[in-house]
């Protein structure tokens, strides 16, 4: 049996996928690896909440799963829809890394508490920061890590706000001025997880195979709690939505919530429930945070950002 994984071309993207190419071939399957460039990697001047986040990363990838040229596709969890197209699912998701977001910076002795510039073009991240440390400014900077690293350096900001994750993958720690807790900058649902994506049309064998190689099964759980929020909020990666669930033993703890724009209000909730059925508790916390003034944002963001 030989998997054909597809990817994005990104550095990011290709670490991902030849993580789990690695443990394929460690299973003893075969694996190659095809890269597809994406109407998102294309455009890098747009900040995507402004040409719609539904699939401008994922559109041409589906199309080859398809049309069966690649088995399966890697992603980063949190880039994923919470709905995805008629005939995908998700089969399997990666053990999670840290999940926090951290401020990178080639600058040395940046202090938070300083008036930086920070480059975020993610809505989470900017109302967090307003939220959070008003003094400080944000400036959208997009393409993927390298290329945010360069517009740094040349000088168009004093740090990026980025997840771990990405970070981490790419050996950018050294660059880490700061990280930021998850209990206070709440990350995005999925954030620091690889999702397997395949068609439905996939064969039962290469489904069963690669799920079993690649799944983490706490981590799954989690990511259904979360996704199953995501859900319901119907959030698009442009909405600033934010969930993250833990596990604690047989308990499965999920926070999360929304904030408007400028981060004046937030919603935030917590669900603590036993983790048997994970998308109820993700129904949940939804609907205690669409009642307690959620469903109210949620309806000024959409207005805000059409
Ligand atoms: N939106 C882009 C994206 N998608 C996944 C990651 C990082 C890896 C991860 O969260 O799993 C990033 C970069 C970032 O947000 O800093």
């Amino acid at each position: 049996m030989k998997i054909r994984i597809g990817t994005r071309g990104s550095k990011l993207a290709l670490w991902q996928a030849h993580h789990v190419s690695d443990k394929l071939q460690k299973a003893g399957i075969e694996t190659e690896i095809i890269t597809i460039e994406t109407t998102g990697d294309k455009i890098l001047d747009v900040s995507i909440s402004k040409i719609g986040s539904k699939g401008v990363f994922t559109e041409e990838i589906e199309e080859q799963l398809i049309s069966g040229n690649i088995d399966i596709a890697v992603h980063s969890a949190k880039d994923m829809q919470s709905v995805l197209p008629e005939g995908f699912k998700l089969i399997a998701f990666g053990e999670r890394e840290v999940a926090n977001d951290v401020l990178l910076s080639h600058k040395a002795n940046l202090n938070i508490e300083d008036n930086l510039v920070i480059g975020t073009s993610s809505t989470r991240r900017i109302a967090f920061f307003k939220h959070y440390y008003p003094h400080l400014k944000t400036v959208p900077v997009r393409g993927n890590l390298q290329t945010r690293i360069r517009k740094m350096k040349e000088g168009a900001c004093d740090a990026l706000l980025l997840a771990y994750a990405g970070v981490h993958r790419m050996g950018y720690e050294d660059m880490i001025v700061q990280k930021l807790h998850v209990d206070q900058i709440i990350p995005a649902v999925g954030q620091g997880s690889i999702a397997i994506e395949c068609a439905h049309a996939l064969p039962k064998e290469k489904q069963e195979v690669v799920r079993n190689t690649i799944n983490h099964t706490d981590t799954e759980v989690c990511l259904l709690a979360e996704r199953a929020y995501l859900k319901k909020l119907e959030g698009g990666c442009s909405i600033p939505v934010f969930g993250m669930a833990r596990l604690e033993n047989d308990l499965l703890s999920l926070t999360g919530g929304i904030i408007s724009l400028n981060g004046e209000e937030i919603i935030r909730k917590n669900v603590k429930k036993s983790k048997n059925d994970p998308e109820l508790i993700g129904a949940e916390l939804a609907e205690m945070v669409l009642n307690d003034g959620g469903e109210k944002i949620l309806k000024e963001i959409k207005e805000q950002l059409k």
